[in-house]
């Protein structure tokens, strides 16, 4: 087995909140992993924590068998923050976004060459943006603002590809366009890891799935893991009945 993505008894505190306990995941290379967790049950934690963000008091990490930091810093890891995360304010055009992805290639002058264009270029023609390029980032609808930051990850050449909620405040169209890019970036051989609330979605997007609640409850298949038991064990009876339509 090759494994892309090694989260091992990781636990995170904040103050006296723990975040994360002891939380063990496994996520082969090629794969797409969906997470699944109430608000709260760690999973922005644990994406930070694969992303060097924040430091387990327990546990290790590694991507590709790298340090968090070594992968973020090569570029082989690359993740797409929940919204609320993100400054959309700031004066950034869609592809100063996307060449932000580009600065591992790039010397310390962070000048753009020709194939740091072409790789900009290329990325925002895979996510349908080409003709955003120049607006502002905040000018954007919510799928063109997730499908900037996936479009980064692409220009970046990352190999690992975290996503927290990709499909939260996104329309049917641009939902299927980022299924559509992350089922071909899996199947070119890169390892994704999206959160998700999307529970109807989730058999068709992902090859495997992950419950969560500070550790992990369960890994496996997406219909094992979405077995109303399961789910009860992480969400509680009602989102049982409000998701037998996705079992
Ligand atoms: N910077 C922080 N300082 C203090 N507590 C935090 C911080 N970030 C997260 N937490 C707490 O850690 C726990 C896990 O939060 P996290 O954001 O990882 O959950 P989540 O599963 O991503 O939630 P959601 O689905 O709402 O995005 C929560 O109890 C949260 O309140």
């Amino acid at each position: 087995m090759n494994t892309a993505i090694d989260v091992n008894a990781v636990t995170v505190h904040y103050g006296d909140v723990l975040a994360l306990d002891a939380a063990t995941l496994r996520v082969e290379k090629g794969r797409i992993c969906g997470l699944v967790g109430m608000n709260g049950s760690g999973k922005s934690t644990l994406f930070k924590a694969i992303m060097g963000l924040v430091k387990p008091d327990a546990g290790t990490v590694t991507i590709a068998g790298d340090t968090p930091t070594k992968a973020r810093r090569s570029g082989a890891v690359s993740y797409v923050p929940q919204s609320e995360d993100v400054d959309w304010q700031f004066p950034l055009s869609v592809q100063d976004v996307v060449m932000m992805g580009r600065y591992g290639h790039m010397g310390m002058a962070r000048r753009p060459r020709k194939a740091d264009k072409l790789a900009v270029a290329d990325a925002l023609e895979r996510v349908e943006l080409s003709e955003h390029a120049q607006r502002q980032i905040g000018q954007l609808s919510g799928g063109q603002k997730k499908r900037t930051f996936v479009a980064r990850g692409i220009a970046q050449g990352a190999t690992t590809l975290l996503l927290d909620e990709p499909f939260a405040g996104v329309d049917k169209r641009s939902e299927a366009t980022i299924c559509a890019l992350l089922k071909q970036m899996a199947s070119d051989g890169a390892t994704i890891l999206v959160s998700t609330h999307d529970l109807h979605a989730l058999p068709d997007l992902a090859d495997e799935a992950a419950l969560l609640m500070q550790r992990v409850l369960m890994h496996g298949t997406p219909q094992e893991v979405l077995r109303p038991e399961n789910l009860a064990l992480a969400f509680g009876l009602d989102v049982i009945n409000r998701s037998e339509d996705a079992l």
